[in-house]
């Protein structure tokens, strides 16, 4: 099957520095895929560069090639607005747009993108807010601040957002660090429904979350890519010397 995300020796630099070190990974279409490793591994360095968010950072390199469904992000012709639309994102700390309304910081990617027709806009919203869960406890306030939400329910409207603009891949970066242990519950069972619709993969420092959520797992250490493979399989008898080591427990 063609991997729906494909990198080969991508390296990341800030600076003088590299915090990444030549990954090669595949991801299949359909999956949830963790990234795991200790604090400073390089984790959310590698996410970001998926989305071509190190545009943004001063200082901040990548090279080798990055292929989403075959096409090149960081080709001369691919316009990095576009490819951050294709590529969603989810961050620590729930995100929504704090002046506007349930309902427009659902829709606001579409908005953004010129859609005005009232009708479309109200059936991604809800199209969006079912996929994360979040409908039933918001379609009677819709046009309330967002930030009027708990903090878990914020978090599953980020992921709506995300949704909304129907991304052919999703990345969270620790989406459940900020949230209480049922919050945490909802977004896990959530990820088994999103695979239906997109491809995801999360960062977590968390390994009973990666063991729960992911078909496989990427572990990461000092910016190197150390093993990758099916995660019940590199949970329970890892290639890797270092692997395993940090899977149970030695080291973190
Ligand atoms: N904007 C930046 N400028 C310079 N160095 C950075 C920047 N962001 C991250 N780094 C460095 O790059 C390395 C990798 O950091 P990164 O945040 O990717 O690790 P991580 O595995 O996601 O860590 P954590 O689990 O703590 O979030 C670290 O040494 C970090 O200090």
């Amino acid at each position: 099957m063609t991997p729906l995300l494909s990198t080969s020796d991508v390296n990341i630099f800030y600076g003088e520095k590299q915090a990444v070190r030549g990954v090669n990974l595949e991801v299949q279409r359909g999956s949830v895929n963790a990234l795991i490793g200790p604090s400073g591994c390089g984790k959310t360095t590698f996410l970001r560069a998926i989305n071509r968010m190190h545009d943004l950072t001063p200082g901040a390199r990548v090279t080798g090639q990055i292929l989403l469904d075959g096409e090149d992000v960081y080709g001369p012709d691919v316009d990095p607005v576009t490819m951050r639309r294709r590529v969603g994102m989810v961050f620590q700390k729930p995100n929504p747009f704090p002046t506007m309304s349930v309902f427009d910081n659902v829709v606001s990617g579409l908005k953004l993108a010129g859609v005005r027709d009232s009708r479309r806009l109200m059936d991604v919203a809800e199209r969006s807010l079912r996929g994360a869960a979040l409908w039933e406890e918001v379609k009677d306030r819709l046009r309330m601040p967002a930030t009027g939400l708990s903090g878990g329910q914020q978090q599953r409207l980020c992921i709506a957002r995300a949704l909304a603009v129907e991304p052919e891949i999703l990345l969270m970066d620790e989406p459940t660090s900020a949230l209480d242990p049922a919050s945490t519950a909802r977004i896990e069972d959530l990820m088994t429904d999103l695979k239906k619709v997109t491809t995801i993969i999360i960062v977590t420092h968390n390994m009973h979350q990666a063991a729960r959520v992911s078909d496989t797992t990427s572990f990461f250490l000092n910016g190197d890519l150390v093993e990758h493979g099916v995660t019940d399989q590199l949970f329970t008898s890892p290639r890797d010397g270092r692997t395993e080591a940090y899977v149970t427990g030695r080291f973190g």
